[in-house]
């Protein structure tokens, strides 16, 4: 696809944060014409190298590809993602299953953070009008006055400057939400899971290429706990260890490194031989807390919005976090389109239609964890979602399942895929009592069962 929108004014608007939606936000504003600064409190990460031990990579899906193509640079992210198929799960003796993410040509695409940034970052820039400010942290803003104090983390200098329209894509830890917290009636919760996640690698082979599937999302499903793994372009794989705090199996239980090796041996001995690194990398890397935050309003007046993990940080597990503030820039886009510079209606409009998707968002994530550490792991679970793809197949149009509606779906809202999915779970419940191998799914009474229950989901 080609790079879209016309220009409809030429407002200035300052967008705080500089990761992935504010430079993808940056491109969004310039190509229509705005004039944009962009403040950032890290430096600019094309002069500073990787940042180590920070999610190296993360699953792009079809909401954030729509983002990407509306600004015209899908193809050009395609050339350095990995396809993801499917899932492989890993059990404790380094047997592994297999589950498809959709149909055959569908995929979950790994990319790099940093490389996706640096792109994002290197194309806003070369947009005529928009300005990158590195090095600059936002300390406070003043909503009313419309004013911005930086400090710049190089010289320690702080700074005020007016903002005339200022997007608040300052991450979950967000300094603009900060400031809106203290408004009047404003909502926000956060709330932690009492786990916390840990990067650890999978080398290479000696020859440069991946030593698990390279086409897949690996999995250790352990009940309480997990492991994952997602390929890099350069036949490694970044690990996430999903671990308590606390508790028998926890970081807590795991100090030295003799504890950590005997632990991986034992609960992913197919994985543990694969890096070399294990200690260091457990050691040195920090681990990270999961957060879900929810806030309301996004906009303080006409002037200020948040996008992103600023106004929706959730938990990682269905790998939507990212995709979802894309989705943000796709749709602000869209109603700047509709409204012009209308900037109250499109505000409005925006978290109108926003906030009930990023809380169903927030939900399902929730829910993808025990379904990854746990759920995965069940020959039943396995075998119930071969039945559900069959219903899928042999009725195409009403339904879709949940994690296709998620992931491969862009056109239907997040809240409108956790209700069909519930629905869809009270089906499958029912007919399940009646299964116990593939091929009962062609019993007359199950056929019967299916056929009855997509007559009431079609009335
Ligand atoms: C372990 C893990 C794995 C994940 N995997 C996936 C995945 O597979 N797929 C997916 O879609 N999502 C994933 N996510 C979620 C994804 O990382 C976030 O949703 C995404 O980064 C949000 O983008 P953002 O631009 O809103 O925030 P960020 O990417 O955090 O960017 C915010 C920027 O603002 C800057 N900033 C912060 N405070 C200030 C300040 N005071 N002043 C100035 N600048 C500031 C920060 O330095 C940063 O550059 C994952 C998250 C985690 C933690
Ligand atoms: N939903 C979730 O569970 C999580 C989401 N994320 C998201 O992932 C992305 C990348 O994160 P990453 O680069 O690793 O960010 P970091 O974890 O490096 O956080 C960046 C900054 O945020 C502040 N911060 C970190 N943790 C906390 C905390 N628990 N409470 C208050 N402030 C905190 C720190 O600021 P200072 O140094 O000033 O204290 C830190 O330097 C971001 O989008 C972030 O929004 C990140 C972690 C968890
Ligand atoms: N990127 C992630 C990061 C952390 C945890 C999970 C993911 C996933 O992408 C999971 C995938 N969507 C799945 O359901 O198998």
């Amino acid at each position: 696809m080609s790079a879209t929108v016309a220009p409809h004014s030429s407002d200035s608007v300052t967008l705080m944060g500089a990761g992935l939606v504010g430079s993808l936000l940056a491109l969004y504003m310039a190509r229509r014409g705005h004039s944009v600064d962009v403040f950032e409190r890290r430096p600019d990460p094309r002069l500073a190298g990787p940042v180590e031990g920070r999610s190296i990579n993360l699953a792009l899906s079809d909401r954030g590809w729509r983002a990407l193509e509306g600004v015209g640079i899908g193809d050009e992210i395609r050339r350095v993602a990995i396809p993801m198929y499917r899932r492989v799960m890993h059990d404790a003796k380094g047997q592994l299953t297999f589950q498809p993410y959709g149909q055959d040509n569908q995929a979950i695409y790994s990319v790099s953070r940093g490389g996706l940034n640096r792109t994002l970052l290197e194309l806003a820039e070369a947009e005529p009008g928009v300005t990158l400010h590195f090095n600059q942290q936002c300390l406070h803003v003043g909503l009313k006055e419309r004013e911005l104090h930086l400090r710049d983390a190089a010289t320690g200098q702080e700074q005020v400057r007016p903002f005339q329209r200022l997007f608040g894509t300052d991450g979950a830890f967000s300094a603009v939400r900060t400031a809106m917290q203290k408004t009047d009636r404003y909502n926000y919760s956060q709330s932690y899971l009492e786990y916390g996640y840990k990067e650890l690698n999978i080398a290479p082979a000696a020859d440069g290429t991946w030593q698990l599937e390279k086409n897949a999302l690996h999995i250790w499903p352990r009940g309480q706990y997990m492991m994952i793994a997602l390929p890099n372009l350069d036949g490694s794989f970044t690990c996430t260890l999903f671990f308590p705090y606390e508790g028998k199996h926890s970081f807590a239980a795991l100090q030295t490194p003799a504890q950590v090796q005997e632990f991986f041996a034992e609960v992913f001995p197919d994985a543990a031989p694969l890096m070399p690194e294990l200690i260091e990398d457990f050691f040195q890397n920090p681990t990270g807390s999961l957060v879900t935050v929810r806030c309301f309003p996004w906009a303080f007046d006409d002037d200020v919005l948040l996008l992103g993990d600023a106004s929706h940080a959730i938990v990682p597990f269905y790998g939507q976090g990212m995709n979802a503030g894309f989705e943000d820039c796709t749709v602000l886009s869209q109603l700047m389109d509709e409204h012009g510079n209308d900037w109250h209606t499109i505000f409005q409009e925006f978290q109108r239609q926003r906030k009930p998707n990023a809380d169903a968002m927030a939900d399902l994530a929730i829910y993808n964890f025990e379904e990854m550490r746990d759920r995965v792991a069940d020959p039943r679970f396995l075998l119930q979602k071969k039945i559900e793809s069959k219903i899928s197949a042999q009725y195409p149009d009403q339904w879709l399942p949940l994690y296709s509606q998620v992931t491969f779906s862009p056109d239907t809202p997040y809240a409108e895929a956790l209700a069909n999915g519930q629905r869809q779970e009270r089906i499958m419940r029912k007919l399940m009592k009646h299964i116990e191998a593939e091929a009962d799914f062609d019993k007359p009474e199950v056929q019967e069962l299916v056929h009855h229950e997509m007559g009431r989901i079609a009335d």
